[in-house]
């Protein structure tokens, strides 16, 4: 499928007097997996935030599916792996699918495959206090994705991860994407993302970059390009 999946066009955003975002574009056209890398606290989660309407957007505009991203049609097409913080400590896992289960009228039957698919089966009816960080990871996928929304954003949905979660991970967006999703994902592991994908944005002087690496080129390189001089540091 091609089209307008998610167009940011003109975005400027400040935290009070502090400049994230100055006229940034950003266009996805075609289904695939689209990485999103920057150093920290250039503004990663902060544009996630802003397509998911967590975070108003007031000068620019963001489209999805040739639409206007309002909560209602973000709703409708896409869904949003944000940090562990928003799970609830004293719900299972299985409650928190049956939530948005019920919510988007997907039949709870999803929640064993799901679950079966994250390796969660053994620990789906435990209270989240109990997890460990890769657990929490792999709900927050399920809950991503349980939907099969057509846009899925990732906020760093590699954090944590051991050899073997990474590998569900990349078997699940790989197969998302074959299915027809697409999936922002932003990371600092780009060693995984260089596995999975080759279009990488960059975010740098307030304006996103869409970098398409060839095979000889890596996501390491480029984001030494872009953001390391390591002249500059004294060891
Ligand atoms: N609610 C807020 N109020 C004020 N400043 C904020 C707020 N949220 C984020 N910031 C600042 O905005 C900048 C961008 O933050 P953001 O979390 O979007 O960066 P990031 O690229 O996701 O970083 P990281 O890689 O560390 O997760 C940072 O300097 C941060 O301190």
């Amino acid at each position: 499928m091609s089209g307008d999946i998610l167009q940011i066009n003109h975005l400027s955003f400040s935290y009070r007097s502090k400049l994230i975002y100055d006229e940034a574009n950003l266009e996805i056209t075609k289904v695939g997996i689209y990485g999103l890398v920057a150093p920290n606290g250039s503004g990663k989660t902060t544009l996630l935030n802003l397509v998911a309407n967590l975070l108003a957007v007031k000068n620019g505009r963001i489209d999805i599916f040739g639409q206007k991203d309002t909560p209602d049609i973000f709703f409708n097409y896409a869904s949003f792996l944000q940090d562990n913080r928003v799970l609830y400590p004293y719900l299972t896992a299985r409650e928190h699918l049956n939530f948005v289960c019920e919510q988007h009228h997907v039949d709870q039957k999803k929640i064993e495959t799901v679950a079966h698919v994250l390796g969660m089966s053994n620990y789906i009816d435990q209270k989240i206090i109990s997890y460990s960080l890769g657990m929490k990871q792999r709900l927050l996928l399920g809950l991503a994705i349980i939907t099969k929304p057509q846009l899925i954003l990732m906020d760093e949905p590699l954090n944590g991860l051991d050899p073997t979660s990474l590998a569900i991970v990349r078997k699940v967006v790989t197969e998302l994407r074959d299915q027809g999703s697409t999936l922002l994902i932003s990371s600092h592991n780009l060693d995984e993302l260089n596995k999975i994908t080759k279009n990488v944005f960059f975010v740098k002087g307030h304006k996103i970059l869409l970098k398409e690496l060839n095979n000889q080129e890596s996501t390491e390189k480029v984001y030494e390009e872009l953001y390391m001089n390591l002249e500059d540091f004294d060891v």
